[in-house]
């Protein structure tokens, strides 16, 4: 049986196959009429029970306000969205980081789709970094799946075949800068006068530890080997005009957001940043991923493969010795007692910030 559902993705319709003869839970083939086949993974509910719905109501599999990450595609210009929306922080957990991964393959799988702006549905924070809590006490079972999953999102990202412009309007400390430098091109807003400027780097050793390895060398071929040796040492957040004299940042923004909404991010954005249709981060964020996806995108792909593929080789050839070492770091006393002690300063100085 097949049924057809309006798409938030584009304004063509989706059919979905055989729902009905795949066993629950398991995965399904969307095909997007008019374009070939694409495979969609939809894991968090059963087949027999997306059937149902799509029989009933249109199926939004893509922008819901709630899910971790919020996603639009805007195939007229060939650029995508795809948002972080996890409250308070987008401190990456598990979950996050499986999102990530995940909305991204899917809108890879998108033919129409040559740039992807990543993005906070946070006006103030782009990502915390790693959720620390994850980090305390953790159990034997989910420390090493949550470290690979956060390789698993640099891998993804930093070899996508797609451009990546990472529109950082925020905070972007440690894992959440690996996000940013895992991009093709990024913008930072310069923040709100001198009180109130977000910072972007790796701060672990301020933390009690340090980047890994694969992290330290992102910053280093970023920025290069001094500069990075001092910054990774330092525990470095650098502001936005200090991150554009390093190189961590391609370009800051200092204007304020106009009155007017640009129409082509209104078409972009997915519901949750629709407030953000006139800020001039997502602005120049639109105008840099379109800009790549005018380029011929085998030619593209093949300039990044030229600087990119040694270090994901090496990446991929080190994973396992990468989390062993991560798991055996983290779960050390000394190091459970810093983290412990970093974490109760976060709360007092929520606390303080709430009184
Ligand atoms: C031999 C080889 C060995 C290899 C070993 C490798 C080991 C590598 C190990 C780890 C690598 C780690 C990388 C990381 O990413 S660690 C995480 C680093 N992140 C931080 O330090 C950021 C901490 N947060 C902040 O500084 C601020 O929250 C900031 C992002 C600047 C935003 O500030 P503000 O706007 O003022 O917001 P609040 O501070 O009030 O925060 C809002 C709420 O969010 C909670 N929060 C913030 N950050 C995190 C986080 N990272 N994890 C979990 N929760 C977080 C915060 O507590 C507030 O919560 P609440 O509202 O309940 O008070």
């Amino acid at each position: 049986m097949s049924s057809t559902v309006d798409s938030p993705i584009s304004s063509s319709k989706i059919q979905i196959h055989q729902l009905d003869r795949l066993a629950p839970r398991s995965a399904f083939l969307l095909f997007y009429a008019g374009h070939p086949p694409h495979q969609t993974m939809i894991s968090s509910l059963s087949a027999r029970h997306i059937a149902r719905i799509a029989r009933q109501q249109p199926l939004r599999l893509f922008s819901s306000q709630d899910s971790l990450v919020v996603t639009n595609v805007h195939e007229e210009s060939g650029v995508a969205v795809l948002a972080m929306n996890r409250p308070p922080a987008n401190s990456l957990s598990l979950e996050l980081n499986e999102a990530i991964s995940t909305s991204l393959k899917q809108i890879e799988s998108n033919p129409k789709i040559q740039s992807v702006i990543l993005a906070s549905s946070n006006p103030t924070i782009f990502s915390a970094g790693l959720d620390i809590t994850e980090l305390i006490s953790p159990s034997d079972e989910r420390l090493p799946k949550f470290w690979n999953s956060l390789q698993q999102v640099y891998i993804d990202l930093y070899g996508s075949r797609l451009a990546t412009v990472a529109a950082i309007q925020g905070h972007a400390p440690a894992a959440g800068c690996m996000l940013a430098l895992a991009c093709d091109y990024r913008i930072m807003h310069g923040g709100h006068g001198e009180e109130h400027l977000p910072t972007i780097g790796f701060n672990e050793t301020q933390l009690g530890i340090a980047a890994p390895p694969w992290m330290g060398q992102l910053m280093v071929r970023t920025i290069g080997f001094r500069p990075a040796e001092r910054a990774l040492a330092l525990g470095t957040l650098f502001p936005p005009s200090e991150a554009l004299n390093a190189g961590v940042v391609d370009d800051v923004i200092t204007e304020q957001s106009s009155s007017e909404s640009n129409e082509v991010l209104k078409a972009l954005l997915p519901e949750a940043l629709q407030s953000q249709t006139s800020n001039p981060v997502m602005i120049k964020a639109y105008e840099e991923a379109a800009c790549y996806a005018k380029i011929p995108p085998q030619a593209r792909v093949a300039s990044k493969l030229v600087t990119r593929s040694e270090s994901l080789k090496e990446m991929q050839m080190t994973r396992e010795d990468d989390t062993q070492h991560f798991c055996g770091f983290i779960t050390h006393e000394v190091v459970q007692k810093n983290l412990m002690k970093y974490v109760e300063k976060m709360k007092q100085r929520g606390k303080a910030k709430k009184s």
